[in-house]
């Protein structure tokens, strides 16, 4: 354990207004105990450890400058905020971060004014500080408002789109793009490039060693049109041609770890009057912490770790990952099908297509942040007859709904959704949720949508997917190690739309869609000591259903129950519209679908989660119970879980 770090500023600091009248020396001491205290607190709670880092220098400037909460500041995706949570008078839970009953590990709404919108999902700062600022300016107050946005997020479409739309309406809206030079892998792409241009031009160095300069230049740049053309024209700020086109001013590149660059330029952007301005800082991620400064991106996101030595704890697996089942798989597969190839949208690490990258250099695609992007690119790859595997979180595939029906489905065109982290993920909370790809992939024709049942089922799911050649196709695992089954060597090709029985019984039956599978057979147990014997099945398939499957089960139990990792409008309600429209609940079958609940559960163990879902062993086995009649058993099981009856 390290000890506490000594923060006396600190200490002071309730809110930002304890900021405003701290002299320069007393800031750039702020900001060094601000650092240490975020190393300390993540140290303890895991999180994103990188991205803060990078800009605790500018989270002190912004906040000494600019009259926050009346001031909006945007932080885009969210995941860099821990300093101003810090000085947001968040301190004192600080080290309950991603915690359950504790602090989000993004922005957020409900837990501080000065967070005025919150986030997870990256790029969405810029259209929402447009708004605010559109809102404001309606509402005939005057403030400030300032997004600010990582080089990565900076990737995506959502971005030009706002900057697209402010450039032309000349929106009061401050724009910060904090260029470390990192997503959490890498960053890729031209854009990228782009910065790196500016970055690395003479200016930037000139500047650095001119911050005086940059407090006398601004006023007079802002006010005189005819000066700003001609500095312009003359490059004199280096370029940023792009963003001027966009009808932004650019200023930049400034060092985002330097005070004495950062003060006099915000305070200059905050009292000038025009429209949007992008201020471009360079910045390091990790800054401040040797092992995130070495290792970016393995410190982008952390576990618990030590503060001495940098070593993050481990916790020990008994199971492969289902991430590193479906790398390996496809590795595998790869290696005898050269048409496979893979995308992954700036998340090789976390899909486990750095692996793949490793093994296939050229067959592997890295789109940046751009997940709409990612499910066209394979789509046209697909009409070229090549077997794409774009493989994209479930939370973040929601943004890319319409490319999945209009340019996948509809043409009928066989992408292949790897859909990793579905159903709850625990610590990143509701934004990164994998909830709803079930129903918003299995309600579209054509698509044929399966859910891995524990990891060897995964590694047939990858390899019917290489197979599978007909339509799309998308399987669904979670984040985490698998049950520990046994392996095959490599996957077998599964039937369409066939499922499988594990346990036979005769009065109750459990149709686990997913990894409920292993709840599902926990509960079977706990259900034989109450003498129901019980049938467990794994559907394998939300799309096609196994309609034999489920006709068999319907006739042959008095309780059927699905359990799947989703909302509703998933495998569910699929089963209850078929046991219907074939007529199988006509003959007093009690059918009970879990899902997950419709409300968004904070941050949590992902076991926590599942269990306030209902979605456990208890869950299940209180629910067949209900069902049967025996309800004070069911409120007995419950309340031995520490839960209630509802
Ligand atoms: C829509 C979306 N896709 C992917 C992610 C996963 N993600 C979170 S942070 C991040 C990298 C962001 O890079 P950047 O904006 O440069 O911020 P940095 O971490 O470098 O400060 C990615 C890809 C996300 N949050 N949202
Ligand atoms: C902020 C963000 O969106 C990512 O960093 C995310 O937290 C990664 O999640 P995994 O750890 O599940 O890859
Ligand atoms: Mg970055």
């Amino acid at each position: 354990m390290s000890e506490k770090p000594h923060t006396p500023l600190l200490d002071a600091i309730a809110s930002p207004a304890d900021l405003k009248d701290l002299k320069r020396e007393e800031l750039i001491a702020l900001a060094d105990e601000l650092r240490a205290e975020v190393i300390d607190a993540v140290s303890v709670t895991g999180g994103h450890l990188g991205a803060g880092l990078g800009v605790v220098e500018l989270t002190v400037a912004l906040h000494h400058i600019f009259d926050t909460p009346d001031d909006r500041i945007i932080w885009d995706v969210g995941h860099q905020a821990y300093p101003h949570k810090v000085l947001t008078g968040r301190r004192d839970r600080i080290r309950t971060l991603r915690q359950k009953d504790g602090l989000s590990g993004f922005t957020k709404r409900g837990e501080s004014e000065y967070d005025p919108f919150g986030a997870g999902h990256s790029s969405t700062s810029i259209s929402a500080g447009l708004g605010m600022a559109v809102g404001s300016d309606l509402k005939g107050e005057k403030r400030n408002v300032i997004a600010v946005i990582g080089d990565g997020a900076i990737s995506a479409g959502m971005a030009y789109e706002a900057m697209n739309n402010a450039g032309a309406m000349d929106a009061r809206l401050i724009v910060i793009l904090n260029d470390n030079d990192m997503s959490i892998a890498p960053p890729t792409g031209a854009m990228s490039a782009y910065l790196a241009r500016l970055v690395s031009g003479p200016a930037y160095r000139g500047l650095r060693d001119a911050a005086k300069h940059v407090s006398q230049i601004l006023p007079p740049f802002f006010k005189d049109k005819a000066r700003k053309t001609e500095e312009y024209a003359r490059g004199f700020w280096t370029g940023g041609t792009l963003f001027e086109e966009l009808g932004f001013y650019y200023i930049g590149p400034i060092d985002g770890h330097n005070l004495d660059h950062l003060l006099p330029v915000l305070k200059n952007v905050r009292d000038a009057e025009q429209g949007p301005v992008l201020i471009h800082v360079v910045t390091q991620k990790g800054k401040g912490y040797g092992p995130a400064e070495q290792s970016a991106d393995k410190y982008h996101g952390v576990s618990k770790f030590n503060v001495i030595t940098g070593a993050q704890a481990k916790t020990p697996s008994n199971a492969p990952s289902y991430t590193s089942v479906f790398a390996e798989t496809l590795i595998g597969e790869a290696e005898r099908d050269e048409r496979i190839v893979a995308i992954t949208a700036a998340m090789p690490g976390g899909t486990g297509l750095d692996k793949f990258a490793s093994q296939f250099p050229t067959r592997i695609f890295d789109v940046g942040i751009a997940e709409q992007h990612a499910v066209t690119f394979a789509a046209g790859m697909a009409t070229e007859g090549l077997k794409p595997f774009c493989a994209i979180y479930s939370t973040f595939l929601q943004r890319a709904y319409d490319q999945v029906i209009h340019d996948v489905a509809i043409q009928n065109l066989p992408v292949r959704f790897p859909i990793d982290r579905a159903g709850y993920v625990g610590a990143d909370g509701p934004t990164h949720a994998g909830a709803f790809d079930t129903a918003f992939l299995a309600t579209l024709p054509n698509m044929v949508v399966m859910a891995a049942g524990d990891e060897a089922e995964l590694r047939h799911m990858v390899a019917t997917a290489a197979a599978y050649d007909e339509s799309p196709i998308a399987f669904r695992y979670p984040r985490g190690e698998g049950m520990g089954v046994e392996m095959p060597e490599r996957g077998t090709p599964l039937t369409i739309g066939k499922g499988r029985i594990l346990k036979e019984g005769t009065t109750i039956a459990l149709l686990s869609f997913g990894t409920r599978l292993g709840e599902c057979l926990a509960a079977a147990e706990t259900l034989g000591t109450y003498g129901f014997s019980t049938t467990v099945a794994d559907a394998r398939f939300a799309k096609p259903l196994d309609e034999e499957l489920l006709a068999r089960l319907a006739r042959e139990h008095a309780v059927l129950i699905t359990a799947e990792e989703g909302a509703i409008g998933g495998f569910g309600s699929h089963v209850a519209t078929r046991l219907a429209q074939l007529g199988l609940l006509d003959n007093g079958l009690k059918f009970r679908p879990l899902v997950m609940p419709d409300r968004y559960i904070d941050h949590a163990g992902q076991g926590d989660m599942y269990a306030e879902a209902g979605l456990d062993r208890a869950g299940i086995v209180a629910t067949a119970l209900t069902a049967l009649g025996d309800e004070i058993n069911a409120a007995d099981v419950l309340r031995a879980a520490g839960r209630d009856l509802v």
